[in-house]
């Protein structure tokens, strides 16, 4: 308990004998909640311009050697599962059918009850997170397209009830396969010990399949919620090309955040890399914002929504 809180336990121990300390320090506990409530609601209304939580700096976020074992596992999983056969099996699979019909505020509804196993930084279901992302573009003033598109880049996960084998194939980072995975991925390419693509003698090397300079639309990115709904969104919705990269590329840490695999950068590539990373601080770090009014944002958003989807019901 910090300095702060224990002061005012002492004046209250004599101003109010006989209560026992336990009730007043959970009565403190009460106060400091309610104060810094009032805090937050005092900088929301004088147009706060500091876009996330103070409490927790940025250094705290993505903290994987600190991570629980939920985290680690689903790594594991990840890692040693995501192979090039399966890539091309999942990007086969999802070109075949059309998994569900729904509108985008049916599949945020649908992706409520999913909670990111990969995540370390929240346990908020997905709804709150999307529009926790979208508001805090919005409060930052950017334009209506990349609050949308904050409002949907992780509606791809909607995968896991459809054709997914678990998480793993649906969420965490992602990162090429075809050619030697980088030091730069989450937990090193030792955590790949186990997948069969590590001893290829041609995935194995470090270009493996590619070419260098071939760009990033043309190589082959583990398969999840990236990736299936930048297809969505490229053939159903009017968002510009800006945005489509921000939600293809967005967990592609090891690239825009790590600076591996520069090698495979092309043309329009750089521009890429500048959009996701305009939109990353957005996703990241409002993670520790307030949870947001669900059914009081509806509104805004739903005119957003039907700006860029404008056939409304999509093909999933
Ligand atoms: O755990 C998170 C989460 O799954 C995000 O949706 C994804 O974009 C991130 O890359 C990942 O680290
Ligand atoms: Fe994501
Ligand atoms: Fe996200």
């Amino acid at each position: 308990m910090s300095v702060a809180v224990q002061e005012p336990v002492q004046a209250f121990r004599t101003d109010r004998d006989g209560l026992a300390l336990e009730e007043m320090v959970d009565e403190i506990e009460h106060i400091n909640i309610l104060k810094d409530q009032a805090r937050k609601e005092l900088e929301r209304q004088m147009g706060d311009t500091s876009q996330f939580d103070a409490e927790k700096d940025k250094t705290q976020f993505r903290n994987y050697e600190e991570a629980n074992d939920r985290v680690k596992n689903f790594y594991k999983e990840q890692h040693t599962k995501h192979t090039v056969a399966y890539n091309l099996k999942a990007r086969n699979d999802f070109k075949c059918k059309t998994r569900a019909e729904m509108t985008i505020w049916e599949a945020m509804e649908k992706l409520n009850t999913l909670i990111d196993e990969s995540d370390p930084d929240t346990e908020l279901s997905q709804i709150e997170h999307l529009l926790q992302s979208a508001e805090a573009i919005r409060r930052d003033g950017k334009p209506r397209w990349m609050q949308v598109t904050g409002l949907v880049h992780d509606l791809g996960k909607l995968l896991f009830f459809f054709d997914a084998q678990g998480q793993w194939d649906v969420v965490g980072d992602t990162f090429p396969v075809g050619c030697a995975f980088d030091e730069g991925i989450i937990y090193g390419n030792k955590s790949f010990a186990e997948n069969p693509d590590f001893n290829d003698p041609i995935y194995s090397t470090k270009y493996g399949i590619y070419t260098p300079g071939c760009g990033l639309d043309n190589i082959m990115l583990s398969w999840g919620h990236d990736e299936y709904l930048y297809h969505i969104c490229k053939d159903q919705s009017t968002l510009p090309k800006e945005a489509l990269a921000m939600i293809r590329f967005h967990s592609f840490y090891p690239w825009h955040s790590a600076g591996a695999y520069n090698w495979m950068m092309g043309p329009g590539d750089e521009e890429q890399l500048a959009s996701v990373k305009a939109f990353n601080p957005f996703d990241l770090y409002s993670k520790s914002d307030e949870k947001p009014k669900v059914e009081e944002l509806k509104p805004y958003y739903m005119e957003l929504i039907n700006e860029y989807f404008p056939q409304k019901v999509i093909k999933w």
